[in-house]
């Protein structure tokens, strides 16, 4: 047995390591286009402080994700963010100015603004019996499905804030039952209410073994470590790197995977080292690629011995988002920067996105608090509520882009010794986060940064556009089927972001029951 696993994000890695258990016989190739592995989840130290691009914490409630993270040996380098912290109680919105009458500024979602909203959600349990499902019965957006049950001006206000701070999407665009946990299958219901303390699920065979950390993210409403999520994908490289049977290919892109009509897959791929390409006859295939990827290596280069397939597996339905994550970091406590919690998100306007980027409208998705979540990371000793009014330094994430058109250019990282060594667009985000944070003090000033960090992440979240459910089931059933019917049968593996949930547990849990079916 040859296993193929394509990519070497977290879902990648996620399944060569479950597959390496799985399959011990068998041997395992990783290929992976670029050098670094791990996907979107990046740390970096800047001196003693500790920066993230991608996902920066963890919810409790993915057993796949804690019984790997049990697995690598890694439980003893998690930071807990306690349920009673305020980064897990203080949850702000910023409102515009106009937006929402009586409110404006930075609003904690909390009994204050949901009493602005106090009509809307007393019907809403009535309007979601009556109408949970569009009136046609088919699968609507996020921002359709919301508007029915709670009205149009708690979709745009809250509905289109916290699909900025899950999917960076535009929530008319997104998929209601692909996205909201009322609409999940049973399977996926299952792996939802899969939390620390609840691990009867079939979804995940055979039962996770997740030893204490039950006990000791108990009262945890996140988690992340030490030295931050690039920890979990360090620590899964080096346990594949130590297995005999498992080859990593860096820097080589896989650029054809064909189902022959003699049942054989062929796979070829360029080297790291050598222009030239190489072809493999892997037995079994997982792809964890952004579906785009596969469709397009997955093209028929000849009718002469591949099947052409004449049921679509949906792989360029989706469309993803961009988004630019910008670290700033400012001198002094937070205290003195900004409120305490975990930060906060902005709705769409109201008259919906620009078509391009203003100084007036840099397209600011949402702000997370990063110092007070885990200060630890910092080579700190404080508890993040310590550091928040003692600490030495702030440390916040600007999120930008997604449906908004992309405003930042590529920035080198700097420390920037007077305000004009910053470049005019991160000049002009800083204007907006003055604006944002002054209405809560007066004579506010928000002082420069004394280091920023720009990543530009390009297509990092796939948008499930209504409809995707079904095309993912019919993907799956049309990988099962025989050659002879345009199929794979059932060798090549499809996961992914793409596929079955954007966030990191989803993603773990994809990988984690890879090649379940080949045993
Ligand atoms: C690069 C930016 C990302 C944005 N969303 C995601 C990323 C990686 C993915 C994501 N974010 C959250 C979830 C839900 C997690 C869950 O329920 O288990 C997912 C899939 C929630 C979330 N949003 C923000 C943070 C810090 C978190 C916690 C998880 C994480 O660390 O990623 C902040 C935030 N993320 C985005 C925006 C625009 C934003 C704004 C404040 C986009």
């Amino acid at each position: 047995m040859q296993i193929a696993v394509l990519g070497g994000g977290l879902s990648g890695l996620g399944a060569a390591h479950a597959l390496a258990h799985r399959f011990p016989a068998a041997q395992l190739l990783l290929f992976e286009r670029g050098r670094p592995l791990g996907g979107w989840a990046q740390s970096l130290h800047h001196g003693r402080i500790l920066l993230e691009g991608g996902p920066r914490t963890l919810r409790p409630n993915g057993a796949a994700a804690l019984e790997l993270i049990r697995a690598l040996g890694i439980e003893d380098q998690l930071l807990v963010v306690p349920k009673s912290s305020p980064a897990s109680k203080n949850r702000y919105v910023y409102i515009r100015p106009g937006q929402l009458p009586g409110l404006s500024g930075l609003c904690v979602v909390g009994p204050s603004l949901l009493r602005q909203f106090l009509w809307p959600i007393i019907r809403a349990p009535l309007r979601y019996a009556l109408y949970k499902n569009a009136p046609d019965g088919q699968d609507e957006s996020v921002d359709s499905f919301m508007s029915r049950i709670l009205g149009d001006d708690m979709a745009t206000a809250l509905g289109s804030a916290l699909i900025h701070g899950i999917y960076a999407a535009d929530s008319r665009q997104l998929s209601a039952h692909a996205t909201l946990p009322f609409f999940s299958s049973k399977d996926r219901k299952k792996f939802l209410e899969n939390s620390a303390s609840n691990f009867e699920s079939d979804v995940l065979q055979p039962w996770p073994n997740v030893g204490n950390l039950h006990n000791k993210l108990e009262h945890a409403s996140a988690f992340s470590f030490k030295d931050g999520m690039e920890t979990l994908t360090r620590a899964l490289e080096e346990h594949l790197e130590a297995k005999s049977n498992v080859h990593i290919f860096r820097e080589s892109p896989v650029l054809n995977l064909a189902m022959r009509k003699d049942r054989t897959m062929q796979l070829s791929y360029s080297g790291s080292t050598s222009t030239s390409v190489s072809t493999i006859n892997p037995t079994h295939v997982v792809s964890a690629l952004p579906l785009p990827t596969l469709h397009s290596i997955t093209q028929p280069r000849n009718t002469h011995d591949t099947l052409p397939s004449n049921v679509p597996l949906h792989l360029n339905a989706n469309p993803s988002s961009s988004v630019h994550v910008l670290n700033l970091v400012f001198p002094g406590p937070p205290a003195n920067i900004h409120p305490s919690g975990f930060g906060y998100l902005i709705p769409r306007p109201r008259e919906g996105y620009p078509t391009q980027a203003t100084d007036a409208q840099p397209g600011i998705l949402g702000v997370v608090f990063d110092s007070c979540t885990c200060s630890e990371q910092d080579d700190s000793n404080l508890t993040p509520e310590e550091w928040y009014h003692k600490g030495t330094h702030t440390k916040i994430t600007v999120m930008l882009g997604g449906p908004y058109p992309l405003y930042i250019p590529p920035t080198t990282p700097n420390f920037p010794t007077s305000t004009t060594d910053i470049p005019h667009p991160i000049q002009i985000i800083l204007k907006h986060l003055s604006t944002h944070f002054s209405q809560l003090k007066s004579n506010y000033a928000l002082p420069p940064p004394i280091y920023y960090h720009l990543w530009r992440n390009v297509n990092c979240i796939p948008t499930y556009l209504p409809g995707h459910r079904s095309r993912m089931d019919e993907m799956k059933t049309m990988l099962k089927k025989d050659v002879s019917e345009g199929g794979w049968n059932g060798k090549l593996e499809v996961i992914g972001a793409g596929v079955d949930g954007v966030s990191v547990p989803d993603c773990l849990l994809a990988g984690r029951n890879a090649g379940l079916s080949w045993l």
